[in-house]
């Protein structure tokens, strides 16, 4: 039965994602209420300045004290799209202190210090849902917290930020420069005007680290995820990887160790075979692997970003949330029980692609090969093309840790025969 009195939604923030979400609050609201049990109504929306035009919302909703809006006893709902550390925390667990669920987007906040988040809402009582938090529109932290519960998860393997994926997406299909694909994505509007958190893989790590807490049901935060970025990837590795039938792609990858007892997460560029279902994720397009012990391998596929598909996965979670409002209950809290170690990066092995720039002449291939046979590092694969005198061995490895590798690289480069290593990039998905 259809309850008359609405429930009341706060609205933190009104730009790309705010915007959309009180759009399809209006649009929808008949549908939304219908689906919910009740009607929902803007009652508040927070912005940073007043004045601004925002068509099809009541001006008299804007507010420029956030704070006094989420102390409002009457908001149920509190929408944080704001983005960033503070004041979006502290906005947050005042919400909830005066008894309002949570949704929010903000990945930055919840890989930060999710905890004192979830501690909140199991204090309060209330709701935090953050499904837009990752790979925008896809749904994909209610699969794990929700219908993965009963199942084990061992990875999670994804491409899960569209600008990078953007970006080398065009250095693959024209040949482009990292600086020159970049402006192309810049132009295009997949860029902001600072890129710094996407090319450098900070927005990666952030999503990484949520999807590794989730998975695993352990605390992983941003500072325990191995990062690096794309800025570092030139012409020549996409070259590299194309001539071995493969594709550079953005990893954010999260694994259980094979005992169990620990985890770890990294976002790197790597090479993967361009059969490989992930390496058909083009554009801005985000796709996660899931693979599980009971249900094998999941794949999730579809917009990561923009204001209308972030917004979708926003009000997925506003109707759930005023669903337990209703029925005076609440969803999933933390689960993080299973308190699993992380493990640096350190130890975690890999496949390695290296070209080795080398003088052609005989005895060099087994004086490389001893040093990577003394570091344990195993060669799988080794193409020689030659060139006046020089030659480049293109070497692909077993799968070897970070610390053997790096060994190896450092005493290959000691070696008089080899004039230069480029294109070290980690081999993934075979
Ligand atoms: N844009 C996307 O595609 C996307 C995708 C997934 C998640 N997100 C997340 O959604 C959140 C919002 O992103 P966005 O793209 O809409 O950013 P945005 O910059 O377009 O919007 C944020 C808005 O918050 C306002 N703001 C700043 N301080 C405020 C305050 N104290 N009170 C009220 N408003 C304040 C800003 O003026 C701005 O209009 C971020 O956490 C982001 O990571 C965005
Ligand atoms: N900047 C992010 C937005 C979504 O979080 C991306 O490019 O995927
Ligand atoms: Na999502």
């Amino acid at each position: 039965m259809m309850r008359t009195q609405p429930l009341k939604v706060a609205l933190l923030g009104c730009g790309v994602v705010g915007s959309e979400v009180a759009r399809i609050m209006t649009t929808h609201a008949t549908d939304l209420a219908a689906r919910i049990g009740a009607p929902v109504e803007l009652a508040g929306v927070g912005v940073r300045r007043a004045g601004r035009e925002r068509p099809g919302i009541d001006p008299q909703l804007f507010t420029t004290d956030s704070e006094s809006l989420v102390k409002r006893d009457d908001i149920d709902v509190v929408v944080e799209v704001i983005g960033g550390i503070e004041p979006a925390r502290t906005l947050i667990l005042t919400a909830m202190e005066h008894g309002a669920s949570v949704v929010s987007a903000n990945k930055a906040l919840l890989a930060e210090d999710g905890a004192t988040l979830h501690a909140a809402a199991a204090k309060y009582g209330v709701d935090l849902y953050y499904e837009a938090s990752v790979a925008g529109a896809i749904p994909l932290l209610r699969p794990l917290r929700e219908s993965l519960a009963g199942d084990k998860v061992n990875r999670v393997l994804g491409i899960v930020n569209g600008t990078t994926n953007f970006i080398l997406d065009r250095m693959d299909s024209t040949g482009a420069g990292f600086a020159e694909a970049l402006d192309e994505a810049t132009q295009l509007g997949y860029a902001e005007a600072d890129p710094t958190a996407d090319i450098e893989g900070f927005d990666a790590a952030a999503k990484a680290a949520i999807l590794a807490g989730l998975a695993f049901h352990t605390r992983v935060t941003a500072a325990d995820v191995y990062r690096e970025g794309i800025t570092e990837v030139t012409a020549a590795d996409v070259a590299s990887a194309k001539s071995m039938d493969s594709v550079v792609k953005l990893l954010a990858i999260c694994e259980r160790s094979a005992d169990g007892t620990s985890v770890s997460a990294r976002v790197h560029p790597a090479m993967i075979p361009r059969s490989h279902p992930l390496a058909s994720v083009r554009e801005a397009y985000n796709a996660v692997f899931v693979e599980s012990e009971a249900a094998g391998s999941l794949m999730f596929y579809g917009p990561g970003a923009g204001g209308a598909p972030t917004a979708s996965a926003v009000l997925g979670d506003l109707v759930a949330v005023c669903r337990n409002k209703l029925s005076e209950t609440t969803g999933p809290g933390e689960s993080a029980y299973a308190n699993l170690e992380v493990r640096p990066v350190g130890q975690a092995v890999t496949r390695y692609h290296l070209n080795l720039d080398v003088a052609d002449k005989p005895g060099v291939l087994a004086a490389v090969a001893a040093v990577f046979a003394k570091h344990d590092v195993s060669i799988d694969t080794v193409r020689q093309q030659g060139r006046d005198g020089d030659a480049t061995l293109v070497i692909v490895t077993h799968s070897a840790t970070d610390a053997a590798l790096s060994a190896t690289v450092d005493e290959l480069r000691g070696l008089d025969i080899v004039r230069d290593i480029a294109g070290i990039m980690r081999v993934e998905g075979e």
